[in-house]
């Protein structure tokens, strides 16, 4: 990293596509050393902030600056990106390639010489450097892909589903790179659909439809805003729960019910689980906090 860290801003970006809205005022911050976990449904906007964020296509309105500055030409090329659509070239050797990415971000022979191999140590592929890229998996060719968006030593990071398709190895692999660039100082952007490794490794997570950031903050932080599930084995008639204020039934079967508190009920986990108690022997108490799934499903529906 050639630059003391900056934020990404994304700030009130709008983008049309004849009549679609592809984005409507998208808003948020990156910060330096940050993993920030975009998600959202296919078509919410993910992509197309990400192409806005390199210049790939324009905003109608709205700005995306590091830091204080908007971004230009030159600044641009501070940003390590990897597309959806990938973009290598097939035909070409891999090493050859990625020195040549660097030197076109200004890096010196030597340097861009020394990160590819560096970069394909790091990612298991230094046997391949003489390989034409389409000659390896999928999965290999992400990897290179990776090393793409990382070859100029990039203030930050932006990768569009850095993840799809790859083994649990090198689900692992990618992630400890986010890890050590965010542990760097650098703003790690990406998109996943992948909503348990998006939990697992992000600072904050932001969730989008239709173009707008519908809900934004640490993992902590969004389960706080969601429901808490009660799950409760007793033996007793159906309906013993109907006591507890503010409580639901929100599925279950034969043995298990499982329950939830309206926000603002003044009732507590034990206050259920002295209706079940005085209700029957109680086999089986839990309380499980929603996961990011959960929120998604909950913040994205229509
Ligand atoms: N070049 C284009 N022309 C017309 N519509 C487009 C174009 N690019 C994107 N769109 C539309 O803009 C919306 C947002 O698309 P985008 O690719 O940003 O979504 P996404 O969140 O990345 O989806 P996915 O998870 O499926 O990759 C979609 O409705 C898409 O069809």
């Amino acid at each position: 990293m050639t630059h003391s860290p900056s934020p990404l801003v994304i700030d009130g970006i709008s983008k049309r596509y004849g009549d679609l809205t592809a984005l409507d005022g998208m808003t948020f911050t990156v910060h330096p050393g940050e993993i920030y976990g975009f998600v959202g449904s296919n078509g919410a906007g993910k992509s197309t902030t990400m192409r806005i964020a390199l210049g790939v296509i324009a905003a109608d309105s709205g700005e995306v600056r590091l830091g204080d500055e908007p971004l230009t030409e030159s600044s641009r090329r501070r940003i390590g990106y990897m597309p959806e659509e990938r973009g290598l070239y097939p035909k070409e050797k891999i090493g050859a390639q990625l020195t040549y990415l660097a030197r076109l971000h200004g890096v010196d022979r030597s340097s861009a010489e020394s990160r590819t191999t560096a970069l394909l140590e790091k990612l298991g592929l230094s046997d391949r450097a003489g390989d034409q890229l389409e000659s390896l998996s999928l999965g290999n060719q992400q990897r290179v892909q990776l090393a793409a968006a990382l070859v100029h030593d990039p203030d930050v990071l932006v990768l569009d589903e850095p993840f799809s398709g790859l083994d649990p190895v090198a689900v692992n692999v990618m992630s400890d790179i986010l890890v050590e660039r965010a542990e760097a100082g650098v703003p790690v952007l990406f998109s996943s659909h992948q909503l348990d490794l998006v939990q697992r490794l992000c600072h904050r997570v932001g969730i989008i439809a239709s173009g707008r950031m519908r809900a934004e903050g640490t993992v902590d932080e969004l389960r706080d805003t969601g429901e808490d599930t009660y799950e409760v084995h007793v033996d007793a008639p159906g309906d013993w729960w109907r006591s507890v204020p503010g409580i639901r039934r929100a599925g279950g079967n034969d043995t298990a019910t499982l329950l939830t508190l309206d926000p603002g009920s003044p009732a507590t986990d034990q206050d259920i689980l002295r209706a079940a108690m005085a209700a029957g022997p109680v086999h089986h108490f839990t309380r499980r906090r929603p996961d990011l799934s959960d929120l998604f499903q909950e913040v994205v529906k229509p």
